[in-house]
């Protein structure tokens, strides 16, 4: 045991004395997992500290610091039994209190249609100048007027007029669309102005397979006038016409109008807007990226067959996965060399570190707990602002506009974050750093690390990493880098001092494009491969089993071996869902409960399992024939991935 001691002079020997007291006789959890930190804090070693200090956190339901005690035993020994066995036992904690704060009633809280905003792109204007110059030349449609009002008419003819529309309205219950266009046309000459009934003749012809004339009545009606449904049907109109960005922009009205409360016009922008950036990437695989309830999902355009290469992806950015040769793969790939300043050797000293850092005393503090190296922030944001530099450069201006950040920002838009708790307020020594760091992003540039955008980046990666590995290391292009620099340049051999001896292996983690649009499923149909893109590592996505087209593709989380109560325990812990998946409807968690109608056996006795997989529960033969052919069939027969990364 090491000999370091604190300011008081008490010896880490001493602090696991204390803690054990505290955790045994007294049942003083607060203050045994304090002072187990201490301990642990002065040596990292000791196993005791790590078991006391987790058993406390986990009585006092602090279940994150009771992980974090877990994670420096796992450093210690990641096979050690009574590490793997408490840490299963707060797995079963955390479920069981998730279940007890109402379970699936917390999932409501999460909305794919709120996290992916609405916002206008860099060159939309552009875009829609040019969509709405089509629409008047192409099918002869005036420009939008302003301004409106409808015309006086006597009250016989008020009453004519309503009497058509009421006809129509009655054929569109019919489903009698021409004859229900004729009495609106009829209600419409009679009462010119009146723009509900331009609008709901808009609908028919829209129904009728009318598209161009549907729009020309919704472009009639003044824009002050238009209505959120107005407004959404515009929208619906323009999207089948193909022109997006105009499409956008009435789903974009109608929702804002609606103040973001009509789903439909907030779900059919999403839909658009996903078609218009992802289209362009699928275009040569059966493929194609679509907007559900879940977000953005992949689904297949052909069948395939077991084994097939579905698609192949590069990542918009990698970096050498966490704790593998950090500090050499991060500084050759990303510019941010560590002796830029004493903010950015910080930073890899942290990641090399993995998240601790020293104290005072000697003892070590995490001030960074993300699943993935912090370099990968530093990455994006230096993605970012280089970009951002590039454009002001070529604008002849000298700092970047709103347009210029927006653009360099843009391929981030494709990754979905979400998150159920505020990162900054956890790390507020990393927001500073990341602050500090990109005060300076060179000429004379600064980019601002609100809060918001730590947060909105740090579940941006959480949510969407991917681990991969590829031939050629980072460690080999920096070589090739430095064979090809000028002779007389003596920087590249001074770099070579930061170099490790041996080539690390290379196991990196990027964020990709497709890949990050597939959801979850422990009956997952797809798996991540490493992959090779024209020479560029990435990850290729093949077909686990032969696919339908129309299917949605899945891959997994997880390790799908785990049994039910754990896999959806540690989906909603790292992604913030509950599984709904065909499996984990046709599996059980509790040999006491059947597993098809619920029911609990009167005196805790167990269930006769399922023979074949042993992860269902029946209380009569009947139940599990009724489960059998209703799905547990399928799930029962199939081989199950392991650890996806
Ligand atoms: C890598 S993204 C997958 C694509 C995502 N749907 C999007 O719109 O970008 C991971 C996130 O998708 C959502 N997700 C994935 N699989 C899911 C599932 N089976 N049920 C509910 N949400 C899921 C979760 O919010 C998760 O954090």
């Amino acid at each position: 045991m090491s000999d370091l001691t604190t300011h008081d002079g008490k010896t880490a020997e001493e602090y696991l004395n204390e803690a054990r007291t505290c955790y045994v006789d007294q049942k003083d959890y607060k203050r045994a997992a304090e002072l187990a930190d201490i301990a642990l804090k002065l040596d990292p070693t000791i196993l005791e500290g790590v078991i006391i200090g987790g058993r406390a956190c986990m009585n006092l339901k602090k279940f994150e610091e009771s992980y974090n005690f877990y994670k420096i035993g796992l450093k210690i020994d990641p096979n050690q039994p009574t590490i793997v066995k408490d840490l299963k036992e707060l797995q079963r904690l955390i479920l069981e209190d998730y279940e007890k704060l109402g379970g699936e009633e917390l999932e409501k809280g999460y909305s794919a249609l709120q996290l992916c905003g609405q916002d206008v792109y860099p060159g939309d204007d552009e875009l829609l100048r040019n969509e709405y110059e089509i629409i008047e030349k192409k099918y002869k449609i005036e420009k939008p007027a302003d301004t409106g009002r409808s015309l006086e008419i006597d009250e016989t003819t008020r009453q004519k007029a309503a009497k058509a529309a009421m006809a129509a309205h009655n054929y569109m219950l019919m489903g009698k669309y021409s004859e229900a266009i004729d009495q609106f046309t009829k209600a419409i000459e009679m009462q010119p102005g009146n723009n509900i009934l331009v609008r709901l003749r808009a609908e028919a012809y829209f129904i009728n397979g009318q598209a161009v004339e549907a729009l020309k009545d919704l472009w009639a009606i003044p824009k002050p006038q238009r209505t959120v449904d107005a407004w959404k049907l515009g929208g619906k109109i323009l999207a089948q016409i193909d022109l997006p960005v105009s499409a956008e922009f009435w789903f974009r009205k109608s929702s804002k109008l609606s103040r973001m409360k009509d789903e439909e016009a907030m779900f059919w922008f999403q839909k658009v807007r996903v078609r218009r950036l992802y289209d362009p990437l699928t275009i040569e695989y059966g493929i194609h990226v679509d907007f559900t309830e879940y977000g953005r999902a992949v689904f297949a355009k052909e069948s395939a067959k077991a084994g097939d290469i579905l698609f192949l992806d590069k990542p918009i950015l990698h970096t050498v996965a966490r704790n593998v040769g950090v500090k050499l793969g991060t500084f050759i790939m990303n510019g941010l060399c560590p002796s830029r300043s004493e903010h950015t050797k910080q930073l890899y000293d942290i990641a090399d570190n993995l998240g601790f850092v020293y104290n005072e005393n000697g003892g070590r503090d995490e001030i960074w707990d993300g699943h993935f190296s912090p370099v990968i922030l530093a990455r994006i944001w230096g993605s970012i602002a280089s970009m951002a530099i590039r454009l002001m450069k070529e604008s002849g201006l000298d700092q970047p506009t709103v347009e210029h950040w927006a653009t360099a920002k843009s391929p981030y838009r494709k990754f979905i974050a979400y998150g159920n708790s505020i990162a900054s307020d956890r790390m507020p020594v990393m927001l500073k750093l990341f602050q500090d760091i990109f005060s300076n992003c060179g000429d004379g540039v600064k980019m601002e690390i609100t809060p918001a955008e730590f947060n909105g980046r740090f579940y941006q990666a959480t949510c969407n990493l991917q681990s991969f590995s590829g031939p050629i290391t980072p460690y080999h292009v920096f070589l090739n880098n430095l064979s090809n620099t000028d002779p007389t340049d003596t920087r590249p051999f001074r770099m070579m001092t930061h170099l490790e001896e041996a080539p690390p292996t290379a196991n990196f983690c990027g964020m990709f494009p497709i890949h990050a649009c597939l959801n979850h499923s422990c009956l997952n149909n797809v798996e991540v491969c490493d992959g090779d893109d024209n020479g560029v590592p990435g990850v290729s996505v093949r077909a686990k089993r032969d696919i339908e087209a129309k299917e949605e593709l899945f891959t997994t989380y997880i390790d799908t071996k785990m049994p039910r109560k754990l896999r959806r325990a540690w989906l909603y812990k790292s992604f913030n869902f509950w599984c709904h998946c065909q499996r984990c409807l046709f599996e059980g968690d509790d040999p006491d409960v059947c597993t098809h109608c619920k029911k609990k056996s009167e005196d805790g006795k167990k269930f006769p399992a399922c023979g074949k997989c042993h992860k269902a529960w029946y209380c009569s033969v009947k139940c599990q024939k009724k489960a059998w052919s209703r799905g547990h069939k399928i799930i029962c027969k199939t081989e199950h991935s392991k650890t996806v990364d």
